[in-house]
């Protein structure tokens, strides 16, 4: 149902999503990419420096930035017929937009992941304007090696953005804390670095396999009245670290809203 896609634009999160397929062994024949800015894709693919004059896709995927739509939305649309279903990675771009835009497809999913798809572990959070079970099932197929998709209510989609989508950027900048904070008390600067990155990698690891929530796992950590108890106390001290992530989000769900409602507009 969604054998033949057309990727247009393959940066970083479209190339991330067909390196994790081609990872997964899918046939490269399925993928026709599209991106004026790059003569190989991930794996050697192939890329076209313009769409096709003609051609019929069972699925167009979405890989330009949410400001390039409305420019490249009618030559996109040109190749959208009855049985294309286009698949949105646009931040702040909604279903009824994407409707305007492509009135012809079969339908409509917005598709929010993170770079992890290269590896098969991202979230990936969808939500459609169609009740055709049978294409929502084959969506999910095609995500699946891609990490762990899922339906969600598009009235949650700029929160999920900025937890799915923008997530592993405010992760990454924890760890550069972390190796950053290990440097400026003592120890030497490559070395922080790669013990924080293996001490993440080894808990993130860790909190995904165990039967224990994470704030369990804390608690397993923590000694009564030694080392990490201490740490966290810094942490926990007026929420100190809760209110910062609260503001984070909020700050990255509020300009994915404003997103949406520029392209509404
Ligand atoms: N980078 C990330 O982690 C995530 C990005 N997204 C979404 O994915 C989309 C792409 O973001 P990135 O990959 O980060 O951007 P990017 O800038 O790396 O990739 C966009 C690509 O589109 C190409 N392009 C521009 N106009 C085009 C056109 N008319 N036809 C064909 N190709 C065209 C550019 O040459 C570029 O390679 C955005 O809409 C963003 O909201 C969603 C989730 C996570
Ligand atoms: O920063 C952005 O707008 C996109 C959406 C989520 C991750 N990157």
């Amino acid at each position: 149902m969604l054998e033949s896609i057309l990727i247009v634009g393959c940066g970083n999160m479209a190339g991330a999503m067909v390196e994790g397929w081609l990872a997964d062994g899918l046939n490269p024949s399925r993928l026709t990419i599209v991106d004026p800015l790059r003569t190989e894709g991930p794996g050697g693919m192939p890329v076209l420096p313009a769409l096709p004059e003609d051609g019929t896709f069972d699925a167009v995927l979405l890989g330009i930035k949410p400001q390039n739509l409305a420019e490249a939305a009618p030559g996109i649309a040109a190749l959208v017929g009855e049985g294309t279903t286009v698949l949105s990675l646009l931040a702040g771009i909604e279903l009824a937009v994407l409707q305007r835009h492509f009135p012809a497809a079969r339908a409509r999913v917005r598709v929010m992941p993170n770079l992890a798809v290269a590896l098969g572990k991202a979230p990936i959070a969808l939500a459609t304007d169609s009740t055709d079970e049978a294409l929502a099932a084959a969506v999910v197929g095609l995500m699946q090696p891609l990490g762990t998709p899922e339906w969600i209510g598009e009235d949650k989609f700029d929160l999920v953005t900025a937890l799915a989508g923008s997530g592993p950027a405010f992760v990454y900048r924890f760890i550069d804390a972390l190796g950053a904070a290990a440097t400026r008390l003592g120890l030497p600067e490559e070395q922080a670095r790669r013990l924080a990155l293996a001490m993440v990698e080894g808990a993130s690891a860790l909190a995904a396999a165990s039967p224990h929530d994470p704030g369990k796992l804390a608690d397993m950590v923590a000694s009564k009245g030694g080392v990490t108890r201490a740490g966290l106390d810094v942490l926990d001290n007026g929420e100190a670290l809760g209110r910062v992530v609260i503001d984070t989000l909020r700050a990255a769900r509020d300009r994915s809203a404003e997103m949406a409602r520029e392209a509404r507009d």
